[in-house]
């Protein structure tokens, strides 16, 4: 094994402490600066080690054993020892297996030595209480959120707390929800390192992309000063762990520390595709396989079905599971419910319920949607059933590695729907962001509006007489497009709400498609930190106070000046609004010295002080950017084709992969559920674990053109034969909303059932005669018939 070598070197570790603390003493310790002393230092030395073999020191065993653990499970001590090298590391291990490990024993470590702190982000927010009374005893821990004390607030503060729990948008801000509340760098204790949970949402290919984790890692690194990052995930494919490397910016081969087999031996598969699913479910929960498990869930897509499924079985069980099961496995404590429904749109209490019931064994089946689990700590679920097929692998594994986390045998069985049915459930959801050309258009307008650059330019050229060529866009991706540009980019903001409304498109969807931009190899756009764009100052005083200020307040003269030159009266003015980010940038001053000089308009500059009567507002909560003003039109066409093909890109990918799934739990799947309720044919079980396997081990495939066989599955209904009766109904729908306006997608996702910021599910989705309509049928070509019928109408 990596570790098992001979030479202990473990009085490096010692001695580079030693160093630091000295070294923090002598500089008063705290600070940034340090901690990177010490963690370059450990990285030079360790990472020497590393390459030589060595036995962990018994230290990390004794705080190994501290934390209540007799020995390490596979590929702790690997990921363990690295992050105490200071080396960045990514953890692939399934759910269960212990990658909380991998954080804990190091931030204990660190924090014995020296006033230190772990900063640990997980986007399960709703699970951070739970999280933190999880973690072991000698682990002092906290969890940023808004309602913190100030004891709370000072215990981070002064080190007390060696874990800090946070999530991604209280670190980074992400959009207008970011909550703020992180203490600044520094007021923090030096972080040791950043461990990323859930680390998969940093990949763009990943099945669970989420925005603001890309800013994560910068703001890491240069807001906080942190060096060593550890990434854990438990569903990563080859393709994506190597994305996740790249980001956490792990260039050693080992990096990725630990990759396990994607399903632990433990989980004993199955897939069936019965016609009858209720009666084949009951059957499967009466019959020896699962007869005698005692705590199951069942997953559902829909939250409606987990109701109507539970009420089910809690009529169908009702005497009989229970007696097979107390007889066979001879509990006294009698089970107070047989199966409860758990979806995200019951209230707070009752879920809290649910799962407090299901946590302690009073519960025996829980039946509910994806919601249900993350973060769940019960060992002992024997069973997992998919009522509904998963949306992809990545979903698959993760929910059924919920079974069999203490190593015992545990049944995981899928329903699969011979018509097809789940495919186009699912499908509905790959089609909820995706946008069209025009759309992607008026994005890209207000991420590039023109600047003068060009023509100042071109002005200066004429003075001096000397040519220089004006930017232009080289094909090969080698030149380098920036040093090429007059434009150096400039800072602007777009408003979150505003931009969400106009282009119809959530808050995430926009920003997803910003980072496409930001990812591109040219990097159109340099993505900041979300701001408030919009100042308001009013003054109490009238007009003349305003013109007062003009003398102490250059941007408020700027934006005074040019109203004038716009041919408006400021002289009766005593109220301004602007586009603050606009302003900083055409002065060329950074965007928090103009927010803290308008700030500081509020305050007398008299001697006495006080208050001046000059109110100042931020407002409107913005995407914040850098972005190129010169673009020509056909750069800007070629922008918005990337942007249109990777939008794409991204529905063809995951059509391909939902249609892949479907094809290989079909290949294993037995006709009927009655092949294994009673025994389990392991081969089946063994070759799906294969498929999965190969899956995760694949790099990722640039050709995702679906075959006729798959268009086939997923298009059963032909459009043919149905389409008069949709345009009918399209042309009913539009004159019902006559004073409404819709695009063709518009209709096409209330066909599907697919709820918009312009057209929410809560008001569209009453109107039963259209909502999910159409859900069998190819969403494209909904928008085709839905977009033709409108311009009929108008
Ligand atoms: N070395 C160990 N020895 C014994 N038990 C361990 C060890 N490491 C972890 N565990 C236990 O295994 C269980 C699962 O650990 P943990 O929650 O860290 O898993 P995980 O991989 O993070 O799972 P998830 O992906 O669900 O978050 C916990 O109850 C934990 O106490």
């Amino acid at each position: 094994m990596y570790f098992s070598g001979v030479v202990n070197l473990w009085w490096v570790f010692q001695l580079s402490m030693q160093k630091f603390q000295l070294k923090g003493e002598r500089f008063g310790g705290g600070g940034t600066g340090h901690w990177e002393c010490l963690i370059c230092l450990f990285s030079h030395i360790l990472t020497l080690c590393l390459c030589v073999c060595l036995a962990t020191p018994t230290e990390v065993y004794s705080a190994l054993r501290d934390l209540g653990y007799q020995s390490f499970r596979p590929g702790q001590e690997e990921a363990i020892m690295r992050i105490l090298s200071g080396l960045s590391t990514l953890v692939v291990l399934s759910t269960g297996m212990g990658k909380s490990l991998c954080y804990q024993l190091p931030a204990y470590l660190y924090a014995q030595r020296s006033k230190c702190i772990t900063l640990v982000i997980s986007p399960l927010v709703s699970l951070m209480n739970d999280q933190l009374s999880g973690l072991p005893a000698k682990l002092k821990a906290a969890c940023i959120h808004s309602n913190m004390t100030m004891k709370q607030r000072e215990a981070v503060k002064s080190g007390q707390v060696c874990v800090l729990l946070l999530s991604p948008e209280a670190l980074v801000g992400g959009g207008g929800s970011g909550s703020g509340c992180l203490p600044s760098a520094q007021e923090l204790p030096p972080v040791a390192f950043a461990c990323i949970d859930e680390a998969h949402c940093v990949s763009e290919w990943s099945h669970n992309f989420r925005p603001c984790y890309l800013r994560l890692c910068k703001v890491l690194r240069e807001r906080l000063g942190v060096q060593c990052l550890l990434g854990l995930t438990a569903t990563a494919t080859l393709s994506t762990a190597l994305d996740i490397a790249r980001h956490l910016d792990i260039t050693d081969q080992d990096g990725i520390a630990v990759r396990c087999a994607a399903v632990p031996p433990n989980l004993h598969l199955s897939v069936s595709v019965d016609r009858e699913k209720d009666q084949a479910l009951v059957s499967l929960l009466k019959g020896d396989r699962y007869g005698c498990l005692d705590s199951i869930i069942i997953y559902c897509t829909r939250r409606e079905e987990t109701v109507r499924v539970a009420a089910l079985l809690r009529t169908c069980l009702q005497g009989t599971g229970g007696s097979i099961f107390f007889t066979r496995k001879k509990i006294r404590k009698p089970l107070k419910w047989q199966a409860e429904s758990y979806h995200a749109g019951l209230s707070a209490s009752e879920r809290c319920r649910v799962q407090n019931n299901f946590m302690c064994g009073q519960l025996r089946i829980v039946v509910a949607t994806v919601a249900f689990g993350m973060g769940l700590d019960k060992s002992d679920v024997r069973g997992i059933i998919h009522y509904n097929m998963p949306k992809s692998f990545e979903s698959y594994v993760q929910e059924i590695g919920r079974a069999g986390r203490d190593g015992e045998p545990a049944h995981c069985h899928l329903f699969l729907d011979p018509e097809g049915g789940d495919l186009h459930e699912l499908r509905r959801h790959i089609y909820a962001d995706t946008v069209d050309y025009f759309t992607v258009k008026r994005l890209v307008q207000k991420v590039f509006p023109p600047c003068k650059c060009k023509q100042i330019h071109r002005r200066q050229r004429e003075l001096v007489k000397v040519s220089v060529p004006l930017g232009v866009w080289h094909e090969e991706e080698s030149r380098d497009w920036s040093r090429e540009r007059v434009c150096h980019t400039h800072e602007r903001a777009i408003p979150i709400q505003q931009t969400v409304e106009a282009l119809d498109i959530t808050e995430e969807g926009v920003e997803t498609l910003l980072c496409y931009l930001e990812l591109h190899p040219r990097r159109f756009i340099e993505l900041l930190h979300p701001t408030l764009s919009v100042c308001k100052v009013s003054c109490y005083d009238g007009p003349r106070q305003l013109q007062k200020i003009t003398k102490i307040c250059p941007p408020v003269a700027v934006v005074l000046a040019r109203r004038r030159m716009a041919g408006e009266r400021v002289e009766t003015c005593d109220q301004l609004e602007f586009d603050v980010v606009e302003v900083a940038d055409t002065m060329g001053w950074q965007l928090p010295l103009v927010k803290r000089g308008l700030r500081q308009l509020q305050w007398s500059t008299d001697r006495g002080g006080g208050r001046s009567g000059v109110l100042v507002e931020f407002s409107s909560p913005s995407f914040y950017f850098r972005s190129y003003g010169d673009l020509s039109d056909e750069e800007m066409d070629r922008v918005c084709q990337f942007l249109h093909n990777r939008v794409q890109d991204q529905e063809r990918t995951q059509l391909y992969q939902l249609t892949s799934c479907f094809k290989a739990f079909k290949s294993v799947a037995f006709q009927s559920v009655l092949s294994c309720i009673d025994d389990l044919d392991e081969s089946r079980s063994l070759q799906l674990k294969k498929v999965l396997s190969e899956y995760f081990d694949k790099r990722r495939v640039q050709d995702h053109t679906l075959t006729p066989v798959d268009i086939e599955e997923l298009d059963k209904y032909k459009l043919l034969d149905w389409e008069d009766q949709i345009r009918a109904d399209i042309r009913c729908f539009l004159a019902n909303r006559s004073d409404e306006k819709f695009s063709g997608r518009a209709v096409a996702r209330i066909l599907h059932g697919i709820g918009s910021p312009c057209y929410p599910a809560q008001t569209y989705g009453k109107d039963r005669r259209y909502w999910r309509k159409y859900i069998q049928f190819d969403f494209n070509q909904l928008i085709r018939l839905a977009t033709q019928e409108i311009i009929r109408v108008k």
